[in-house]
């Protein structure tokens, strides 16, 4: 059964569509990216399935028992944010403020999935630092840590690795690959990076003037998939 179905669905603003007529699904487990040219609406995409904006029309449907808080987020990072003077503890925690609802300080068992999370992504004796102090890569496994606060049964990545070296890229990877093999969470991922698109993911959403979803494998079949991942003509 599918956590999260979406019919018929036109992405947009102001009733302007950038998207439309999207039909796609996820099931528990799935590691699906999205791909496609630079403005063709992944990351608007990202956040309609978020609800932060609302579709023009058609409908996200959740099911398996998903419920709203269950999603994390590991939005685009912008430079601002590379600069927030808050500790590594804190911004972690900071996932856990839709648990909280109006209690204004984090009980015993949020600290404690806090805690988890940080053991999970290595940063645990990064707790007491500053973020902006922080490298690239340490930045993003602190946001993960952040998203697996908020949520364990579905994250939405927006380009986690954009602007990480190779080593870290990999390792970035890695990590994201042992939340979806080992903890079995749903993993949707905006990704310019074609090759590790293609390596990891289970399922593959082009959106753009042509859209395609589907498996991977039948994205390596198909004309567009070719294209995009520049393997066309190969086998005339
Ligand atoms: N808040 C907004 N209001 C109006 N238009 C917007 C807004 N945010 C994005 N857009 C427009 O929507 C289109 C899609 O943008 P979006 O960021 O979703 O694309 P993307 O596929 O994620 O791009 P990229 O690959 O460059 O990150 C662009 O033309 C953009 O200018």
């Amino acid at each position: 059964m599918a956590q999260l179905t979406c019919k018929n669905l036109t992405l947009g603003y102001d009733n302007r569509a950038i998207q439309e007529d999207l039909n796609f699904s996820i099931d528990a487990g799935d590691y699906l990216c999205i791909v496609g040219e630079n403005g063709s609406g992944k990351s608007t995409l990202m956040k309609t399935l978020l609800h932060l904006q609302p579709p023009i029309s058609g409908s996200i449907e959740p099911g398996d028992g998903l419920k709203k808080n269950e999603i994390g987020y590991l939005p685009q990072q912008t430079l601002v944010q590379r600069d927030f003077p808050a500790s590594v503890r804190e911004i972690v925690l900071s996932g856990c403020q839709s648990r909280c609802g109006w209690r204004p300080f984090y009980n015993k068992e949020e600290k404690m999935v806090a805690q988890k999370a940080m053991e999970k992504m290595m940063i645990q004796d990064l707790a007491d630092h500053c973020y902006r102090e922080l490298s690239g890569g340490q930045q993003q496994r602190v946001l993960l840590a952040r998203a697996l606060c908020a949520a364990q049964k579905i994250l939405l990545l927006d380009e986690p690795v954009s602007g990480l070296d190779p080593r870290v890229t990999a390792e970035m990877y890695q990590l994201i690959k042992d939340l979806n093999k080992k903890d079995g969470i749903t993993i949707i991922m905006i990704s310019h990076d074609i090759a590790a698109a293609v390596k990891y993911a289970t399922h593959i959403l082009h959106i753009g003037e042509h859209c395609f979803f589907g498996t991977k494998k039948q994205y390596l079949q198909s004309s567009l998939g070719k294209a995009f991942t520049g393997q066309e003509g190969e086998d005339e």
